[in-house]
């Protein structure tokens, strides 16, 4: 960031989260070439978890608590299954990776204040309370963080797309989102161009994108959603088919007379293509299986939107809720997309769902 951006709201907030996230996609990138079997856990959930979330989640808490030390964090993972016996070979390897990570040369924008470089080191007890920072509850006051250390494991398991994501909320609204997506090609339009790109967003300053491996001094670009016609516009979906209904999807896009096909697309880096550009609208629909959807799954993610000239509520086009704890509450999907779409995939929502409730009662 130029110098003359300290006077900004939030610029402390920013410089920070970009580096954490920075360091954290190293660490997962070099973590995704090592995995090996025995470093991914079933979660209760049946959700995966490797080393890689674990020891990108204590990097993040770890930095987060050392430079803004009277935030709470909510955060994805918590280290209890860590702090068992059983637990140790992967708790040895998340020490080790988080110091390598910790411990790396300052680059440039890093400060060694925030208890980064050769000379900090942590152990593994303050590793482990280090994750356990993210379990705050949440709420609808203060200064909060949520931070999700590797949003699409699913993805990052199959080499595919991934996404650090990272925002702090105020008083319930997000003020400041910050994305690393290091399998994302810089540019858009090339498939092939170099992989890595970080995204931040604070609000009333625009959404950017940054090269991951030249957060700080390398080329910044302002992002906007283009406007788009029923022929330009395709939807950025899940790859899990029990993360949304991709059969409603399509029936949406149908009414909407979307021609192109789908892209789909693992994690946050779906707001990220969005808020670039690359594709006209998130759509996220219930499967029906009574989940409900977490904030650190989209408070990032929302506010990159909102910056870039769009907007994101949910399926019935209602604001997300950031305060109601850790979860966003009643689950009826999120929908981001350019103002100029939005009350329009909202009608074609409303109207899907009236002809599925007219199919389930005939
Ligand atoms: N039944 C469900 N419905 C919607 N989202 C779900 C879900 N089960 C898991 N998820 C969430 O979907 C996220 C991935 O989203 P996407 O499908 O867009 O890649 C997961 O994040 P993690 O990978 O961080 O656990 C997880 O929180
Ligand atoms: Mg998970
Ligand atoms: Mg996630
Ligand atoms: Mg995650």
């Amino acid at each position: 960031m130029a110098a003359n951006d300290s006077a900004r709201l939030y610029a402390a907030e920013t410089q920070v989260a970009i580096a954490a996230v920075r360091r954290a996609c190293v660490l997962t990138a070099s973590v995704f070439n090592k995995l090996v079997k025995q470093e991914t856990l079933t979660k209760d959930d049946k959700s995966p978890v490797t080393v890689g979330d674990f020891s990108a989640q204590a990097v993040i808490n770890t930095i987060l608590g050392r430079t803004f030390p009277d935030d709470p964090i909510v955060g994805e993972e918590d280290a209890a299954d860590l702090r068992v016996d059983s637990g140790k070979a992967l708790r040895d390897r998340i020490v080790q990776l988080a110091n390598e990570t910790l411990t790396a040369e300052l680059r440039p924008g890093e400060k060694e204040e925030w208890g980064l470089g050769p000379n900090h080191a942590r152990t593994a007890d303050q590793l482990l309370d280090a994750i356990d920072r993210g379990n705050y509850d949440g709420g609808p006051t203060g200064r909060i963080w949520t931070l999700d250390p590797i949003d699409g494991t699913k993805g990052f398991l199959r080499g595919e797309q991934y996404a650090v994501c990272l925002a702090l909320l105020v008083d319930a609204r997000v003020e400041l989102g910050v994305i690393g997506c290091p399998n994302l090609p810089v540019t858009a339009s090339n498939p092939f161009s170099t992989r890595g790109c970080i995204f931040f967003a604070v609000r009333g300053q625009g959404a950017y994108q940054l090269p991951l491996d030249n957060a700080f001094g390398g080329e910044r670009t302002k992002l906007a959603i283009p406007s788009s016609t029923p022929e330009t516009l395709n939807f950025l979906e899940s790859v899990e088919k029990a993360h949304s209904k991709l059969s409603f999807n399509e029936r949406v896009g149908e009414i909407l007379g979307v021609t192109r096909a789908p892209t789909r697309m693992d994690s946050q880096a779906k707001y990220c293509a969005l808020a670039r550009g690359d594709g006209g609208v998130y759509l996220r629909m219930p499967v029906g299986s009574g989940y409900k959807e977490k904030i650190w799954d989209h408070a990032a993610g929302s506010i990159l939107i909102e910056e870039a000239g769009g907007v994101i509520s949910d399926g019935r086009g209602e604001p997300l809720d950031f305060g109601l704890g850790r979860l966003l509450g009643e689950n009826y999907g999120i929908v981001a997309s350019g103002k100029d779409v939005h009350e329009k995939v909202i009608a074609a929502i409303k109207q899907a769902k009236a002809e599925e409730e007219a199919q389930s009662r005939s």
